[in-house]
């Protein structure tokens, strides 16, 4: 990755593509929710998706984690193009996920909300778990390691033994975000990562975006509505409206599109 300057502003450049989606079609019954939609997701870029609701957002990272599958169209990740992404797969491959509505464990401390997220990075079996002991004490010591990586790194070590059903909402999902850190991804999908969130909030919350796509290196691709933040921190965005994609390209091109303005950035919304 370079980041030459350009006209004052930092215009980084890619890779390869490391996700594809081709002629992606969804529908539930009656409703086309993605109708013939294709994009490609660059190693190391802030994607996001954007469009008024019902467009079809959150139902394209659901084809992306393996959640829905599409009825037509093709997805290549890791050299495999599939017509649906198997959710198995795509875990254990390096795709993690937040949700809209935060899906934690609410009685369950931070800390254990994050040790969750290294269930798929566990390779004994329930009995050495279980024994405490030798090969499998060693990969719990690894896991727990990586695990205070994340809570140092996202500033939450005062709250590493709450519940996290007592946290206000801006550090709830900051936990999330812990918890899909947890997972070491290659590609971290942000559904509405700042949604319900006060000014400061959001502010921290794209710090730690930047943050992570920096150090980690990890790809990132979100769904947001405070066009802000996407036109702050995206290099890439893409315009979906009724199912349909209406632009793909930096955050300056999509701005100046008049069928976005006209779809989505003339009208209120939040
Ligand atoms: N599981 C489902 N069953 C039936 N219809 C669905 C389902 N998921 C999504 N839809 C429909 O698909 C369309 C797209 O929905 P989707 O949630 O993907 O939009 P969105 O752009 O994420 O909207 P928002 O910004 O409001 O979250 C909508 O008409 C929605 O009602």
């Amino acid at each position: 990755m370079n980041a030459p300057e350009v006209g004052g502003a930092v215009q980084r450049t890619f890779g390869e593509p490391v996700l594809t989606l081709e002629n992606i079609g969804l529908g539930f019954g009656g409703v086309k929710a993605i109708d013939g939609v294709s994009f490609e997701v660059r190693r190391g870029e802030i994607m996001a998706i954007i469009g008024p609701n019902g467009a079809g957002k959150s139902s394209m990272l659901n084809c992306i984690n393996g959640f829905y599958k599409p009825q037509v169209g093709t997805i290549t990740f890791k050299g495999r193009t599939m017509p649906a992404m198997d959710p198995h797969f795509a875990a254990s491959n390096g795709i993690a996920r937040t949700f809209q509505n935060i899906a934690l464990f609410r009685g369950m401390s931070t800390l254990d909300n994050l040790m969750t997220g290294r269930v798929l990075k566990m390779k004994r079996g329930f009995f050495w778990q279980a024994l405490h002991w030798g090969p499998a004490q060693k990969e719990e010591l690894e896991n727990r390691a990586y695990v205070e990586h994340v809570i140092d790194f996202l500033e939450i070590q005062a709250i590493r033994r709450t519940p996290v059903g007592r946290l206000p909402y801006g550090l709830q999902k900051r936990v999330e975000l812990g918890r899909a850190l947890a997972m070491e991804p290659e590609i971290l999908l942000l559904d509405e990562p700042m949604a319900g969130m006060n000014v400061e909030e959001k502010q921290d919350m794209s710090r730690f975006i930047l943050e992570v796509n920096e150090e980690f290196g990890t790809t990132i691709v979100l769904i947001e509505h405070d066009m802000g933040v996407v036109m702050d921190i995206s290099d890439h965005v893409v315009v979906l409206d009724y199912g349909r994609k209406i632009a793909d390209g930096t955050p300056d091109e999509v701005r100046a599109n008049q069928q976005v303005i006209d779809a989505y950035l003339g009208v209120s919304h939040d």
